[in-house]
């Protein structure tokens, strides 16, 4: 960037069509040739309150940070304002964000949490850092092509363990250098799992989020857990590695929530079983190597079975509004032969092998599904701070600090209570999560994706038309706005956790209360 310095008369004498500079927080950008194909039009750059002029709150109204970052851009720069200097700084890669309530309270510079030690202070800075500068490009690139998560991505998470420690805590951390030995085995807990699953989100690309190892995240644990011992190494070990991935193939066209419904039928044979029958919405379904699959056998009772790509299995994509980077997948099974030691637990008992992950895969959608609500908020308050209507801020508007308010309290008050669950979860056996959590954690995560719905919904309504844009000033409020519904659906239905919530409590009601 050149180092000229000018004064504001000097800019202003080149203020026509052809011999055109403007300044934007102190630095000077000839337009001379780039107004002819500005984006905006020629006619905007030439009024008279920009051409030649101090054009930053201008430019910051219609146009975000990053716009002056691409190189095509920056090389316009052609020296700064003598005197002045540059007032407008984006965030650097892993600091945190200084918006107010733009980090969970934890995060945020002058208070205090029961919850987190200095490894995970550490662990978070040092993972975002990493998701800042490895994955959030990578996403951006991908939600935007639909290709399938980078391979480079997953060698880089492999090197540090980041695939084995998504899983969260567990014996398969056993002996591994996590991130660089920043968190010891031993320590890594829930919290570590839950600052994953909220800096993972950063990439406002939730396509790409559930692409980068959806699928392992729901896959892997049946076979890691229930497979037989020399299958369950093999398959965690390639997986850890970053060369193979896993999908979770439980749900039919015919059977979501209501697993007994299956229909994908499992014919014992001699040495294994002959698979036959089709999965429906399974994540990275288009490009993972090893299905685990609910089944339903001669008997009419339900098997889980790990099943390799190969013939017989074909996947197809499915078109969402999300984007195909996420892999989400028809699948059939065509008289697939399925060796004996690929049964995931017992035959007829795949209820359970099924049913063990739930309240820990609703748990990590929740992490992510509060971390990208919080970046909303961010966007809406930076929004209504730079934005002018009427020559004031957006936020002089009262029905706009409204707005505002009911945000921050959701995110609030869903970070708060997941802090509170995973406390829970870090002091209870897994046996005791499934006993007294499964109820909070199905109520959380429909609070959380309500919640994130309705700020979704009023965000929209702060940005008007640039939230319902894909580029531009609004485009990670249309990209939330559009792919929110996942999270309320993903790992059940708000309805369906809500049931099950209450009915988990009313099932817990002594007998001998009364009003
Ligand atoms: C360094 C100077 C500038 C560059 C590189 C630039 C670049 C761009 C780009 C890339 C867009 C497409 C939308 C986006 O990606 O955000 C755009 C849109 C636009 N620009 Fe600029 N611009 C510059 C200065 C200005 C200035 C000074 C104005 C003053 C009025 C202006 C007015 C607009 C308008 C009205 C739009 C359309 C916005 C919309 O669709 O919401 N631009 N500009």
């Amino acid at each position: 960037m050149s180092s000229k310095q000018f004064s504001v008369e000097e800019v202003a004498a080149h203020n026509k069509e052809g011999d055109l500079w403007v300044i934007i927080d102190s630095r000077v950008y000839n337009l001379s040739k780039f107004a002819a194909m500005h984006p905006g039009g020629l006619s905007v750059l030439l009024e008279e309150e920009v051409a030649g002029k101090d054009a930053t709150e201008a430019f910051f109204s219609l146009h975000r940070y990053e716009v002056l970052e691409r190189p095509q851009f920056k090389r316009l720069v052609i020296g700064s304002i003598a005197g002045q200097k540059q007032q407008i700084f984006p965030r650097a890669s892993g600091e945190l964000s200084k918006i107010p309530y733009a980090e969970a309270t934890w995060l945020t510079s002058g208070y205090f949490s029961p919850y987190y030690k200095d490894h995970h202070r550490k662990f978070q800075a040092a993972f975002r850092k990493f998701v800042e500068d490895v994955i959030v490009p990578d996403g951006r690139a991908r939600e935007e092509d639909g290709k399938r998560p980078s391979q480079s991505v997953f060698d880089e998470m492999a090197k540090l363990n980041i695939i084995a420690m998504r899983l969260g805590p567990g014996p398969h951390l056993k002996g591994l250098e996590l991130m660089g030995g920043i968190v010891k085995p031993e320590e890594f807990d829930y919290f570590h799992e839950l600052i994953m699953g909220q800096e993972i989100s950063r990439a406002h690309a939730r396509g790409y989020n559930d692409g980068l190892g959806g699928g392992t995240y729901i896959g892997l644990p049946p076979i890691m857990n229930f497979g037989k011992p020399e299958l369950a190494k093999r398959i965690t070990q390639e997986v850890f590695a970053g060369k193979k991935l896993c999908a979770l193939a439980i749900t039919e066209a015919f059977a979501g929530s209501d697993v007994a419904g299956l229909r994908c039928h499992a014919k014992k044979v001699d040495g294994g079983y002959i698979v036959t029958g089709t999965k429906k919405w399974i994540t990275n379904g288009t490009f993972a190597d090893y299905f685990t699959v609910g089944c339903r056998t001669d008997q009419g009772g339900l098997s889980v079975l790990m099943i390799e790509r190969g013939p017989g299995v074909e996947t197809k994509q499915i078109k969402t509004p999300y984007s195909t980077t996420a892999g989400t997948a028809y699948i059939t099974f065509d008289n697939v032969f399925v060796p004996a030691d690929h049964l995931l637990g017992k035959e007829n008992q795949g209820l359970q092998v099924i049913l063990s992950n739930f309240n820990h895969e609703r748990w990590g959608m929740t992490t992510a599904s509060i971390s990208a609500q919080r970046l909303i908020v961010e966007e809406c308050l930076k929004w209504v701070s730079q934005r002018k209507v009427f020559g004031k801020p957006l936020h002089s508007q009262a029905v706009i600090r409204s707005k505002i308010a009911a945000m921050i309290s959701r995110v609030e008050a869903a970070q708060n209570w997941l802090e509170s669950v995973t406390y829970q979860m870090n002091h209870m056996s897994y046996k005791d999560q499934a006993n007294h959590l499964a109820g909070p954690i199905a109520l959380l995560k429909k609070f959380a994706t309500e919640t994130a719905q309705e700020t979704a919904r009023d965000a929209v309504q702060v940005f008007g038309g640039r939230g319902i844009t894909k580029t531009g000033m609004g485009r990670f409020i249309e990209h939330y706005h559009r792919t929110v519904p996942f999270d309320a659906v993903l790992g059940g239905a708000e309805d369906v956790l809500g049931d099950l919530g209450v009915r988990q409590a009313l099932r817990k009601m002594p007998k001998d209360a009364r009003l």
